[in-house]
């Protein structure tokens, strides 16, 4: 196909407002493809590469403009065309807003011609030009896009501008893709999105379902040294995820980085969480990978960057590593950082993204039996009060907070499904009077743990719940000695308290419930501070309860 023909459909697909006629577009031109499917799969979505590829054309944006200019003709330089651009707002119609060679041949017609500019080798000249490197380097890519530009009708040059910058920008997400490449060549669409989940390249996808069918689709597996795209969270609550599962699997949030881990059975490649590959940036990572793992795999996980303690130290000094790319010995002097592994996709040979989660967490733990503490602790809870444990105990080692998973879900790669959710920061907080206490047991038996918490009412005051969590021991202490001054009275662990001290305390959410006077229970209480500045009587109502739980 010439890239004249590929223009004006890209040209009247982005003319389209209408998904289904934008597919309709997209899923015509594939059928009219022919050899140039795999590649036009990738164009329409702004990419030369397929997304796992690590590769680019590196081609910055001063660049572009450069080789415009000079196609442009004596008068124009790159300052001219970065005028155009901010005027006009879109490098495509700047691109087409200058007279460049293509419109004096015979492609200016529609005619093709000699000269005209096909698919596949403008497909080849960008490859050629990602691929040049060193002194000059910069140079040499100018003169390849001038070259390019320089055979271009306007609204040729649009689209290569904006092919060559990623900014295709027609509308065609990945969905349209999918659904077109399903539509061309009558595959179901499940088998095609599955396809490329696992391989993440549109232009290979589109050529298997046109060639082998569903059973081609359906061959396409994970293959190490090929990253895919990562499983994603929704933000979530305990009380949901109890609710929607039977049991839930809690794991800390760790505070770093995503890496995906491909172990060959001698070789370890790392790759973030965008594909990019960053095995040369992580060497202990690497060696502690190459070390630790049994059989060829692909592992999900966090790398986090520690202190000399080994406590987690804030998630950018592990960007700063991804970032120096060189230097390595350096920075590794500078900051450690530590791999926690929680996810396995990939175990000796089989897929296991349909395995549910349980299963995918014991074959990691087989697969890294040798070193246990590269996997990450996951337990299965059914009450809030575990949770709560595992909660505090993330937060007191530095971690972000906890992460809530179904057991049984599979890995959808990509998706940012309910089956994985990150507990978001309580997004309420109330102030309460503290009316009550309870001795700790065990290592806290000789502090208050538990405290009682109630809100204002009109004759005096009303239960809503216990707080037990978001309390440092040092907290603990004071809080201890500050309460002594107002006890009423003591019964085995319970201490009845004058209502002297306010709470501020985030929760969850508000739930009519009998166990409390108020008849309403916060659920998942978290302490988050003494409320020095307010007095009982300034504390929250419970007519305020009554209206945050939908009743008042
Ligand atoms: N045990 C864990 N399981 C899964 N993801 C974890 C875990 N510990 C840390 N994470 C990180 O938490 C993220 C989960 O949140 P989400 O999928 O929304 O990613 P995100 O958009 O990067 O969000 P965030 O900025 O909250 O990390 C993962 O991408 C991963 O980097």
């Amino acid at each position: 196909m010439e890239f004249a023909a590929f223009a004006d459909r890209a040209e009247e697909i982005e003319a389209e407002s209408a998904d289904t006629a934008i597919t309709d577009a997209v899923t015509a031109l594939f059928s009219d493809a022919g050899d140039d499917l795999a590649t036009l799969a990738r164009f329409v979505q702004g990419r030369v590469f397929p997304a796992h590829e690590s590769r680019t054309l590196d081609v910055g944006p001063r660049l572009c403009y450069e080789a415009i200019a000079r196609a442009a003709g004596r008068n124009v330089d790159a300052d001219d065309v970065e005028r155009r651009l901010a005027e006009r707002g879109e490098i495509g119609a700047v691109a087409a807003s200058y007279d460049f060679g293509g419109q004096r041949g015979l492609a200016a017609f529609g005619a093709g011609g000699d000269d005209a500019l096909t698919v596949a080798e403008l497909d080849a000249e960008l490859r050629a030009l990602a691929a040049v490197d060193g002194d000059g380097s910069q140079g040499t890519k100018v003169d390849i896009l001038f070259g390019l530009f320089n055979r271009c009708s306007p609204s040729e040059a649009a689209f290569l501008a904006r092919l060559v910058l990623s900014e295709m920008r027609i509308g065609v997400g990945e969905g349209t893709v999918r659904d077109a490449v399903a539509v061309a060549f009558d595959a179901p669409v499940e088998s095609v999105e599955r396809a490329l989940q696992v391989s993440n390249d549109y232009g290979h996808v589109a050529e298997v379902a046109r060639d082998e069918g569903e059973s081609g689709l359906e061959a396409i597996t994970l293959e190490i040294g090929r990253p895919v795209q990562a499983m994603l969270a929704q933000a979530g609550t305990v009380t949901g995820a109890l609710d929607d599962w039977e049991r839930v699997a809690v794991e800390w949030k760790y505070d770093g980085a995503r890496v995906q881990v491909h172990f060959d059975g001698e070789d370890a490649r790392l790759f973030s969480r965008n594909m990019e590959e960053v095995t040369d940036p992580l060497p202990e990572v690497v060696e502690r990978v190459e070390s630790a793992l049994s059989a060829p795999a692909i592992l999900d996980g966090e790398v986090v960057a520690v202190d000399d303690g080994g406590d987690p130290l804030p998630f950018q000094e592990v960007l700063r590593r991804f970032r120096r790319k060189h230097d390595v010995a350096a920075t590794r002097e500078d900051v450690a950082v530590r791999l926690h592994a929680f996810d396995c996709l990939h175990a000796d040979g089989e897929d296991l993204l349909n395995a549910p989660l349980s299963e995918r967490h014991d074959r990691l733990g087989s697969l890294c039996a040798a070193d246990g503490d590269l996997v990450s602790a996951v337990r299965l809870c059914d009450t809030t009060d575990e949770i709560e444990e595992i909660e505090t105990a993330a937060l007191a080692a530095g971690q972000e907070g906890i992460m809530l998973k179904d057991p049984d879900a599979a890995y959808t790669p990509g998706k940012r499904g309910k089956r994985w959710r990150k507990r978001k920061p309580d997004v309420e907080t109330l102030d309460c009077v503290v009316t009550g206490a309870a001795w700790g047991e065990g290592r806290r038996a000789n502090v208050l743990g538990t405290f009682e918490l109630a809100v204002r009412t009109d004759g005096g005051y009303a239960t809503v719940g216990n707080v037990a969590t978001g309390l440092t021991d040092e907290e603990l202490d004071d809080l201890t000695e500050r309460f002594e001054a107002h006890v009423r009275s003591e019964d085995g662990r319970e201490v009845d308290l004058d209502p002297a001290v306010v709470f501020e305390v985030g929760y969850e959410e508000i739930q009519a419930s009998q166990s409390y006077d108020s008849g309403y229970a916060l659920r998942f209480p978290r302490f988050r501070s003494v409320r020095e500045d307010k007095s009982p009587a300034d504390a929250d109502s419970l007519e305020r309860v009554e209206r945050l739980a939908g009743d008042g």
